[in-house]
């Protein structure tokens, strides 16, 4: 199949690529004050695909005051007027999904077949929150005679949202959603590592409001810490790694500013015997998001097999493993699996690998590069699975973020969970079994703020998503996100 082509639209490179580079920001697009441009490239053959603008403290200056600017009338919007602006731009981002994802697949080497569901889903958000946009109300309290007492939830003023390579389009759209329904500005900082798409978002969806509203600046860690400090920046949220997190936590005290953190992940499975195991097998493998080579906060990397099940799960988890995921050119719209976002990102989970061998882990598949040779210039890494995994070792705690398994036995309930529970992370969980009792209490024991019971990697629009522990902190894609960007008025009336 021609990849440059589907249902009659242009995907080519050129088809597909943003138009500017520059700072969207006041409704217009600014070269950065400094000048500066980075080349950003392709994880699947390491050729630079364009660039983007640096924005440093300057132009993150500018745009927290063309933010501010507009937050004086974007306040005053009619919530059913905020409302109708989101899902004018949920529609076009729907319109836009195949040539997004070429985008993400170019610049974050993500299959193309699976991304399209990004903009899907980033319209899905925005159209959710314009739906709830009049939840953001407040109370009547009962104080007796003569006084009559309520709150009301106002809009915090600039928000920035700082988001994560793995998902680029999805996470810089969907973020708006909250923010803006709530009657904040907002300033999107994509990843440095897949900047792209959050550049053409900007250029599809940034003149759908006003000037100011929506704002998306390019640009590293310099960016981000000068958007943390900024006192004019009212709010701070974070999809990014846990170092991140404490970083932009320190970064914050000085403006006593809100965050939001949706962190790190390095999430249980954890089967008992009586699961069904041909479901069982099949959501071992889909929790593991191999898809992205493992790039996702939610994926189940530990995974917990009882005794009595282990070598049978484990051999058909191989066998579906073989036939579902072989990495591939990501624009290809047969492709199942992608490479990782960069070549110090590849070394990285390379030497997960290589310490794990060393560290006494049963590298059961995987482990390598693929030999492939039109590959062979990209940051692909076979789909791996290490067994006979102890509680001590280097991947049995540490987030790889790639596509690399460790599987646990198990046979006593309570040894397992206190593997379970004692890594700093908290994210996600997934358990799986037929008995009712047996579920329910896996899920009260497990330390984690989003559980699946016989299901994994799905998200449900409306219920919150987050982490407990070092996994973050606040809850998003459901009315709590809403409210994150709102803050209380209690008024007072004397009527004696
Ligand atoms: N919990 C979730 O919902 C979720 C979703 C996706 C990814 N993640 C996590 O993200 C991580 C992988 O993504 P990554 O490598 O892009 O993460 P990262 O923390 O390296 O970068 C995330 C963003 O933070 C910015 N940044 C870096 N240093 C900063 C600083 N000091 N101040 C302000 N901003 C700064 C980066 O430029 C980028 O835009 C993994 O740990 C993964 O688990 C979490």
């Amino acid at each position: 199949m021609n990849a440059a082509l589907k249902n009659g639209k242009d995907l080519s490179p050129a088809a597909v690529l943003p138009r500017n580079k520059a700072l969207f920001y006041g409704g217009q697009w600014h070269a950065p004050g400094h000048g500066r441009f980075v080349p950003t490239s392709n994880p699947a053959n390491g050729e630079v695909i364009g660039e983007t603008a640096q924005a440093t403290a300057s132009d993150v200056d500018a745009a927290v005051a063309a933010a501010s600017e507009a937050f004086k009338s974007w306040r005053k919007t009619k919530p059913s007027e905020r409302a109708e602006l989101l899902r004018k731009a949920a529609a076009i981002l729907r319109d836009n999904a195949e040539e997004l994802a070429m985008l993400d697949a170019l610049n974050t080497g993500n299959p193309v077949a699976e991304m399209v569901a990004d903009a899907k889903i980033a319209a899905a958000n925005l159209d959710y929150f314009a739906g709830i946009a009049m939840e953001a109300k407040g109370h009547t309290i009962p104080m007796g005679d003569n006084n009559l007492n309520y709150t009301v939830r106002e809009p915090l003023g600039v928000v920035v949202r700082v988001v994560a390579y793995n998902h680029p389009l999805m996470f810089a759209a969907q973020k708006l959603g909250a923010p803006l329904a709530a009657g904040n500005t907002v300033i999107i900082k994509p990843s440095e590592q897949a900047p792209l798409s959050a550049i053409r978002m900007a250029e599809l969806i940034g003149g759908v409001f006003p000037p100011g509203v929506v704002n998306v600046l390019t640009g590293a860690r310099e960016c981000g810490e000068a958007l943390t400090a900024h006192p004019l920046v009212k709010k701070i949220t974070l999809i990014g790694s846990t170092a991140t997190g404490k970083a932009i936590l320190r970064g914050c005290a000085d403006t006593i500013k809100q965050v939001l953190l949706e962190l790190g992940g390095k999430n249980p499975l954890i089967a008992y015997p009586d699961a069904t195991l041909e479901k069982l097998a099949d959501g071992i493998v889909r929790g593991m998001n191999f898809t992205w080579a493992g790039q996702s906060c939610g994926s189940t990397s530990r995974v917990f097999l009882h005794d009595d099940i282990h070598d049978e799960v484990l051999a058909r988890v191989v066998e579906i493993l073989a036939t579902r995921h072989k990495p591939g050119i990501p624009t290809d719209w047969a492709t199942t699996m992608g490479p990782v976002i960069s070549k110090a990102h590849h070394e990285r989970v390379l030497n997960y690998i290589e310490t794990s061998k060393r560290e006494g882990a049963r590298l059961v598949t995987g482990g390598k590069t693929p030999s492939d040779p039109a590959l062979a210039n990209g940051y692909f890494i076979e789909p791996t699975i290490f067994a006979d995994m102890r509680s001590d070792m280097t991947i049995a705690n540490e987030e790889v973020f790639g596509p690399v398994m460790a599987v646990f036995r198990w046979s006593d309930e309570n040894e397992m969970f206190n593997i379970v529970n004692s890594v700093e992370y908290g994210l996600t969980a997934s358990i799986w079994t037929n008995n009712l009792t047996a579920a329910h209490r896996a899920a009260s024991r497990v330390e984690s703020g989003f559980v699946w019971i016989n299901n994994v990697s799905q998200h449900f629009l409306g219920a919150p998503f987050g982490g407990y522990k070092n996994s973050g902190i606040g809850r998003e894609e459901c009315v709590e996100e809403l409210l994150e960007f709102t803050q209380v008025k209690n008024v007072n009336i004397n009527l004696g």
